[in-house]
């Protein structure tokens, strides 16, 4: 049943290169404006899992993945990627002011870098992203895919979800991409990786620390 409405409502990008999905209205202006407050209360320098520095120059949100809202969203990203939620590390807010820009990057760890190990050897490589644009910054901020030639332009409430592995089974370089720099006014996103195996940990990029825990089918928070 799962399968059967998995992705339903939205459309997926020509490209064979990277299997992407996008929808507009995943969620409302009134959701958007929740988790916009939610992440102007909690925001903090974002950490990338490795790499330069500079790479990612915005702010970042750790939600509580007890709080209701959150707990709804993730089990709505669940429903339209079909991916249990279990897989997935927790969701993430950034705010891009003007100027800032994540610069072009994987999601995925590179199989051959020296810090693959420790960010996937419990719970795997990352697979999915899924990304919601809350706002529209007045210029800039567009969400560009080198190899696809693409450069989506936030819309308030769209989601794109793209699979960062490739039919292969291993990670698709052409999924590289950049959140370019905002040059007027600010952008919101909500942010969520899923990953191979079920998620039991820490990711620098998620910033705060979470216990081990073993599988249960039961979220332990
Ligand atoms: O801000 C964007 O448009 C891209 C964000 C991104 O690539 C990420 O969070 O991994
Ligand atoms: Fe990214």
């Amino acid at each position: 049943m799962l399968l059967a409405t998995r992705f339903a409502g939205a459309t997926r990008h020509p490209s064979p290169l990277v299997e992407l999905w996008s929808m507009p209205g995943f969620l409302d202006p009134g959701e958007c404006d929740i988790l916009m407050r939610y992440i102007d209360a909690n925001r903090r320098p974002s950490q990338i899992a490795y790499g330069a520095a500079d790479a990612r120059t915005s702010e970042t949100c750790a939600f509580d993945p007890a709080a209701p809202v959150v707990q709804l969203l993730d089990l709505r990203l669940s429903l339209l990627l079909g991916i249990a939620p279990t897989l997935g590390e927790p969701i993430q807010g950034q705010r891009y002011g003007q100027g800032q820009e994540y610069r072009l990057h994987h999601d995925y760890f590179e199989p051959h870098h020296p810090d693959a190990g420790t960010h996937a050897s419990r719970c795997g490589n990352r697979t999915w992203t899924a990304m919601i644009y809350l706002n529209e910054p007045e210029e800039g901020g567009e969400t560009h895919f080198a190899y696809l030639e693409e450069a989506f332009i936030p819309r308030q409430g769209t989601i794109l979800c793209w699979n960062n592995i490739g039919a292969d089974g291993r990670a698709n370089r052409y999924t590289l991409h950049a959140g370019r720099p905002v040059t007027r006014g600010s952008k919101y996103i909500v942010t969520k990786w899923y990953r191979e195996r079920d998620w039991a940990g820490t990711s620098p990029a998620a910033g705060a620390p979470r216990p081990a825990r073993r599988h249960s089918g039961k979220r332990r928070r």
